[in-house]
């Protein structure tokens, strides 16, 4: 989907988004999804120029207005020469400046209307665009795949969002109109000048032609400049992101330092990066500043000349000279626009590489909640490596059984996270299935699995808000009761009782922090309010104490009756209680059946069981 630019609407998104709603079938390519063996519809690059216009596009209306407005402006400002001409005759002949003075009024008070109206309509529509992109932007980054999220750093991500698009903006909407009413008005005065006096126009495009060739070497190099500081800004607010996403492991660590230089190095590299576009900048500026003066030299000299020699009047001398000045303005319009529209495709290509992630375009309905007996899990002989990894599971099955407890085990590594990650459709599997029932979940939407499917990650993050807004995030309709439920399984009722706002106290940035525990209990309260059909735990219990853990033991095989759940445990407590035990060695199930089974018959487990899973025994 493009961002902005209707008609790159990937599905899905659109139709909640708002926003760039396809009138025209966008040119798509076929794309091998990199987690998958499916393929997956994405946007083809688009020439650069193009791309930029199609933001421009569902405005072109009031920017044609605009246009009209400034060039009418630009007219106003043209015909004052003339009307001075004109009046300079009068005086030299005697005549009267009345009408000439009130025709000056007049076409003054014209141009500051049109510089008034053209400036307010443009910088709406320049806000409108912005808007629109980053709409688009926020829409898309949201719903990128995790194999997407791996490979690129936030902050760089979230710079496309905040300053590429501003330069996007000025590009497409003031860029545009620059370009195009410099190069009018700069014809409409070269025009003028002509017709005022050909010799003198003759020299002074002999300095515009050298001065055209000087600016169209230095254009393009503002382009790369900006696209490496971008790039640097993006960096600066990774490296921030990630230093203060883990302050107290950086303050722990003595990290400042590290951290401090890791930003201000990317800092340091987007102010080279500006500095060499002010030096291109600052010598455009002296190629036009030089352009005028020497015009001005070269035809105060030769039209002096010809005055004198009386081939010329003193009035078209006069005249052509106020163009002369006037011509200042159409040249910086057009080096401020071509400059604008340098910077614009520069960050144009960093918010297009945006369009061309791979979204999850499944993830928009709301599937209803899940009826039935909850389903058996089953792995069926799944191959999966992450992009440019070797494999991580080579052919494993195993079978977790409907409304049971089982619990993935194995040495660090060995990927019990990727699984859980695969049943939640966060990746595809890459040879093999995944059972839910009878059902390939590969057939359902990645909404529809992760309906049926909730997961409690290692450390859950609360989400902004209060403890009933965490609690109802992805359950809107539960009720009171059915909080005060899952509130008394997850040991969780007396503590939210005794908050002096109760269920409404914010746990968010700057609301109460929870303890780790209570964290993960309010996660699995969470998760349980969705009435899931399976449950997936994945290290719940790090953080709990014996008896919270004794509790949450109860309250998972209490959810078991309700729901199939896998558990990640690290804890032998945890495991030894579980119905089925699945043991991953080397990318395959090596052995599953019960713990006494398996610390009967397997090596691994007795080991696992006397050092890994003991650690809490
Ligand atoms: N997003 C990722 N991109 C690339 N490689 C990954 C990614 N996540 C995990 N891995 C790699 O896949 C392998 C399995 O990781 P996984 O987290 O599934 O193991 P695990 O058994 O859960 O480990 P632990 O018990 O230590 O939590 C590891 O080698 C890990 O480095």
């Amino acid at each position: 989907m493009g961002i902005a630019p209707p008609g790159i609407a990937a599905p899905g998104i659109a139709a909640t988004a708002n926003f760039a709603r396809p009138r025209k079938r966008a040119r798509t390519t076929r794309v091998k999804s990199p987690d998958s063996d499916t393929h997956d519809t994405t946007p083809a690059p688009r020439p650069p120029l193009r791309a930029l216009l199609a933001y421009a596009r569902p405005h072109r209306r009031v920017l044609a207005l605009v246009l009209l407005l400034t060039l009418g402006g630009s007219a106003a400002g043209l015909a004052q020469p003339m009307v001075i001409e004109s009046a300079m005759t009068a005086l030299m002949t005697g005549g009267s400046l009345r009408n000439t003075l009130l025709l000056l009024l007049g076409l003054l008070v014209v141009s500051l209307g049109f510089t008034w109206a053209q400036s307010w309509l443009s910088e709406r529509t320049a806000e409108r665009v912005v808007l629109h992109v980053r709409r688009g932007l926020i829409t898309r980054l949201i719903r990128l795949r995790t194999a997407e999220l791996d490979r690129v750093e936030p902050g760089g991500l979230t710079t496309r969002v905040t300053s590429d698009s501003t330069l996007v903006q000025h590009a497409a909407t003031n860029g545009v109109i620059q370009l195009v009413d410099g190069g009018v008005h700069l014809l409409a005065t070269i025009v003028l000048m002509g017709i005022t006096s050909l010799p003198l126009l003759g020299i002074t495009s002999a300095v515009l032609v050298l001065a055209g060739i000087a600016v169209g070497v230095v254009m393009p190099r503002i382009r790369r400049v900006t696209t490496r500081s971008q790039e640097s800004v993006g960096d600066i607010g990774a490296a921030l992101d990630r230093a203060l996403g883990a302050a107290r492991t950086v303050k722990a660590n003595g990290g400042e330092a590290t951290e401090t230089a890791r930003a201000v190095a990317a800092a340091e590299d987007a102010y080279r990066a500006g500095l060499v576009g002010a030096r291109y900048q600052a010598a455009i500026a002296v190629i036009t500043g030089m352009v005028v003066q020497a015009s001005f030299l070269a035809v105060i000299g030769f039209g002096g000349a010809l005055v004198a020699t009386g081939t010329l009047d003193l009035a078209a001398l006069i005249a052509f000279l106020l163009y002369l000045f006037n011509l200042g303005g159409p040249i910086l319009s057009l080096v401020g626009g071509t400059t604008s529209l340098q910077q614009g495709l520069g960050a144009l290509a960093r918010i297009e590489e945006v369009d061309r992630m791979e979204t999850e375009d499944d993830v928009d309905t709301v599937p209803p909640r899940p009826t039935g007996p909850p389903p058996r899990v089953v792995l069926d002989d799944v191959t999966f490596a992450y992009r440019d990894r070797a494999p991580v599971l080579e052919g494993a099955s195993f079978t977790a059984p409907a409304g049971k407890v089982t619990a993935v085990i194995g040495p660090s590594g060995t990927g019990k996270t990727t699984v859980f990650s695969l049943l939640q459709r966060f990746y595809d599997v890459d040879g093999g299935r995944i059972l839910l029932g009878d059902t390939d979940i590969s057939e359902l939407s990645r909404a529809e699995v992760r309906r049926r499917i909730a997961y409690v990650e290692q450390d859950s993050p609360m989400l902004a808000g209060t403890i009933r807004e965490n609690l109802l995030y992805a359950a809107p309709g539960a009720t009171d009761e059915e909080i005060a439920d899952v509130l008394r399984q997850t040991l969780l009722d007396t503590y939210v009782d005794g908050l002096p706002d109760g269920l409404d106290t914010n746990v968010g940035a700057r609301g109460l922090a929870l303890s780790g525990g209570q964290r993960q209990r309010l996660a699995i309260a969470r998760a349980l309010l969705r009435r899931p059909q399976v449950l997936l735990l994945d290290e719940v219990t790090a953080h709990l104490d014996g008896l919270s853990e004794t509790a949450l033991r109860q309250t998972v095989e209490r959810a078991a009756e309700h729901c199939t759940v896998l558990l990640i445990a690290h804890r032998l407590s945890t495991v030894t209680s579980a119905d089925r035990l699945i043991l991953l060695e080397g990318g395959r199930v090596r052995d599953h059946g019960k713990h006494e089974e398996l610390l009967d018959r397997d090596e691994l487990y007795r080991d696992l069981a006397a050092t890994q899973l003991a650690v809490s025994h």
